[in-house]
């Protein structure tokens, strides 16, 4: 899967007019950019198969181009005949090769597919679970042959280990290797935002998010899928409404500061959260190995005082910007680790192992995964050179300057009954100084339990646009073996 970031320029501007106008970023949103997962080519039209039925001597041609030449060594057992416009399929000396289409093609080791095989002898119908042993499978294993059915591959092995095993077209092709054919999914897609989202912001209501065909927490976490975060109006005030609120996610997560929070600035914990601070842009938890996934907030007072406004930043937005602007920076912070520490309670010390910590922006092959920024819990820069040292000042002074210019900054001035959820592991959040009495409540939760839920309800709406469902409960659907999670 590959991911595309796209930066819609105002028309006309060039990167070089780029630089200059972003380094001088008043109000104005300088693009929107949308960050769209995306497969790499579109399917080929398969022009050949509405093209008329064949005659065998031109299918017989067609096969030779349908699969690549044959091994050097004879395959043995010619490919299967190619009818009702089948992927047709070969065996080679150690894989099988499926032509799914006019170039194509995909080869599968033997010993991968009998790996693979999702009979319920072989893989848990229920728990989804492998049982075969894969250790028992003879290394040189091979196919005594394959058949190309209307619904998939059917290989039969050899009558030393007799069985019989099955691969639908569409999950063989979705899980070739050799090479990987480009996917054909539809495309899940992460909108990046500015200071300008504060014309639109995304949120659902309470109403939605708690009726009980899921309708609207499908909604909530297509938003905090594709922003990062997401508003919910009309929540009641309390906490127990917002823990039954943070619940219909998933079960949270606890930590030193409790399984649900109930704050306050009285410093009972210790960390400046439980103080009128101001607190710059910032993910939680960069003292832990695994930074919680999502952060729940709930303004449930603000009395006798001003200020505490709460702050937003789409740490992927300000990334995008720096990797555009100054890429020698954007690699230093993603190369650099930063220590960092919990020490503000008498009965816990967290720290990072390895002690020098993770980079700021942490990457998956190209595709930035996570923003992980808190100067005010990091711990001591001692383990890199001079050099090393002058570059990553450097690298984190342009960071800051991106992160809080007014182009990147959406404040909003929370207000009791409505909560905001916001991915811990892309959107930044802090807030002004306030004075008064300001109470907040929330919780943490796990960004497995996030994306497990968020799957669930796509298994279970994927078919529909979350912003039309009806108001109809769907049952669960069946979960296949062959799902595409799987
Ligand atoms: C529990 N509550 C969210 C109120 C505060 C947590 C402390 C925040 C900490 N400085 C961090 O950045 O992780
Ligand atoms: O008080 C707030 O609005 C946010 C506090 C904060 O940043 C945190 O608890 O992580």
């Amino acid at each position: 899967m590959s991911t595309v970031t796209k930066i819609m320029r105002p028309s006309g501007m060039t990167t070089k007019t780029l630089k200059s106008s972003c380094r001088t970023i008043s109000t104005s949103c300088r693009s929107t950019l949308v960050r769209v997962q995306s497969t790499t080519a579109q399917r080929q039209t398969r022009t050949l198969h509405s093209a008329t039925s064949w005659a065998s001597a031109a299918a017989a041609a067609l096969k030779r181009t349908y699969l690549p030449p044959e091994s050097s060594t004879p395959a043995n057992g010619a490919p299967t005949a190619r009818s009702q416009d089948l992927p047709v399929s070969r065996i080679d000396e150690r894989k099988v090769v499926v032509g799914f289409d006019i170039g194509e093609w995909a080869k599968f080791h033997h010993v991968w597919l009998r790996d693979h095989c999702r009979c319920p002898e072989c893989f848990h119908p229920v728990t989804k679970q492998r049982l075969l042993n894969t250790f028992d499978i003879p290394p040189d294993i091979k196919p005594a042959k394959v058949e190309s059915k209307p619904d998939g591959l059917e290989v039969h092995w050899p009558s030393s280990i007799p069985h019989t095993s099955f691969y639908p077209w569409d999950w063989l092709r979705r899980h070739s290797y050799d090479p990987p054919l480009p996917r054909h999914e539809s495309s899940s897609e992460e909108i990046l935002w500015c200071s300008k989202i504060q014309q639109a912001p995304p949120t659902v209501s309470y109403e939605e998010v708690m009726s009980p065909d899921e309708r609207g927490l499908y909604k909530w976490l297509t938003n905090v899928d594709k922003f990062g975060f997401s508003f919910v109006s009309g929540v009641p005030a309390t906490t127990e409404a917002t823990e039954e609120l943070s619940t219909q996610i998933g079960f949270s997560r606890e930590t030193q500061y409790g399984k649900f929070w109930d704050f306050t600035a009285d410093l009972a914990r210790g960390d400046t959260a439980y103080t009128n601070l101001a607190l710059g842009a910032h993910t939680d938890n960069t003292y832990f190995t695994d930074p919680c996934g999502l952060q729940l907030f709930h303004l449930l007072e603000h009395t006798g005082g001003t200020g505490g406004a709460t702050l937003l930043v789409d740490g992927f937005y300000v990334a995008s910007i720096l990797k555009e602007l100054y890429p020698k920076a954007y690699d230093t912070l993603s190369r650099i680790g930063v220590p960092a520490h919990a020490a503000g309670e008498p009965g816990s010390v967290y720290t990072l192992f390895p002690v020098t910590g993770y980079p700021i922006l942490r990457h998956h092959g190209d595709e930035l995964v996570q923003v992980r920024w808190n100067n005010d819990d990091r711990s001591t820069m001692d383990h890199l050179t001079a050099s090393e040292m002058d570059e990553w000042y450097d690298a984190i002074r342009l960071w800051h300057k991106l992160l809080t210019s007014a182009d990147s900054e959406y404040w909003v001035q929370l207000s009791p009954g409505t909560a905001v959820v916001v991915n811990n592991h892309r959107v930044l959040h802090g807030r002004s100084a306030f004075t008064g009495k300001r109470r907040l409540c929330g919780a943490y939760i796990g960004l497995d339990e996030y994306r497990s839920k968020l799957a669930v309800l796509k298994e279970r709406f994927s078919d529909q646009d979350p912003a039309s469902l009806s108001a109809v409960i769907l049952p669960p659907k069946e979960r296949s073996v062959w799902s595409p999670l799987l």
